[in-house]
């Protein structure tokens, strides 16, 4: 192993992973760019994004609902980049539905996406630690909807209040190894993400494409939409040595929505 510092992001084709992949880059870290399979041109366009900044980057596909193509993916960011140091598990799905609408296929979606992946990426991760005999970080992406359930995000805020727990319990039983679990809780955040869940807000309460946003972002303190640079700041702290002493924290960066 060499003395470069990788970390692997999942979801990194687009939006707060992209971000998160590139602010990383900037702190020196050789980046494993994972997404599913279909976003290959993106992520490698990210790839790209990371080599301009003068560090290495691969792109893995993984889909983080299966555990065994995360361990994959953490093993050939180890293999091919020459360390392991952090892993952010980012990728996720919204769903937008009433709770009494929500089908049993996708209610096991949306944890398998969103939890189980969480799951799997603090045991790869672990594993490849201790492997290596590093004192390694773990970061996973929450919401404000972990910290205060969202109508018509039903299934989506029980996903993201599972990833809080998993991040107080992963803390609590790391720690003695040295490995710190964070979680990042972003609020609006102009991605893909929220298109999709505007849109599926006007289907269900007739307000023209915009609109719904457009009164959410009027909710923040801070007076406009979060970026995904935004979260990757925070994700930076979480990876530094700034926050060697925090864990089993879901830290809110949400412009001023929520108040812990
Ligand atoms: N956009 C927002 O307002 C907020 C987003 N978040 C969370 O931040 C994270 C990133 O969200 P965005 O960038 O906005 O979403 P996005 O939809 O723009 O990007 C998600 C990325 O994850 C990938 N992905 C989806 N399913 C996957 C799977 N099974 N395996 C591997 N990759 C997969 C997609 O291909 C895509 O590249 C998510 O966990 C989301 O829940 C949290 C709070 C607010
Ligand atoms: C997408 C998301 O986490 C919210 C609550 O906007």
């Amino acid at each position: 192993m060499s003395d470069n510092k990788v970390a692997l992001v999942t979801g990194a084709g687009q939006g707060i992973g992209r971000a998160i992949a590139l602010k990383l880059a900037n702190d020196g870290y050789d980046i494993a760019v994972a997404d599913l399979s279909f976003q290959e041109e993106k992520a490698q366009g990210v790839v790209q994004e990371i080599e301009a900044l003068g560090r290495k980057a691969i792109f893995v596909t993984a889909d983080v609902s299966k555990r065994d193509e995360v361990f994959a993916a953490v093993d050939a960011a180890a293999t091919q980049l020459g360390s392991f140091d952090v892993i952010v598990n980012n990728a996720g799905i919204a769903q937008v539905k009433p709770l009494e609408e929500v089908t049993e296929e996708e209610l096991n979606k949306i944890f398998s996406i969103n939890v189980n992946s969480a799951v799997f990426g603090i045991q790869a991760a672990a594993a490849k630690f201790k492997e290596l005999g590093k004192k390694g970080k773990i970061i996973s992406a929450a919401s404000i909807a972990a910290i205060k359930g969202f109508p018509i995000l039903g299934a989506y805020s029980a996903s993201k209040f599972a990833v809080r727990g998993i991040t107080q319990v992963a803390a609590q039983e790391l720690a003695p190894f040295g490995i710190t679990v964070n979680a990042y809780a972003p609020g609006i955040v102009g991605t893909g993400m929220w298109d999709l869940i505007d849109e599926k807000l006007s289907e269900i309460n007739g307000k023209p494409r915009g609109q719904n946003l457009k009164e959410n972002v009027e909710s923040i303190s801070l007076g406009r939409i979060e970026t995904p640079e935004d979260v990757a700041g925070v994700v930076s702290f979480f990876a530094s040595p700034n926050a060697d002493y925090v864990t089993g924290q879901v830290l809110l960066v949400d412009g001023g929505m929520l108040y812990n």
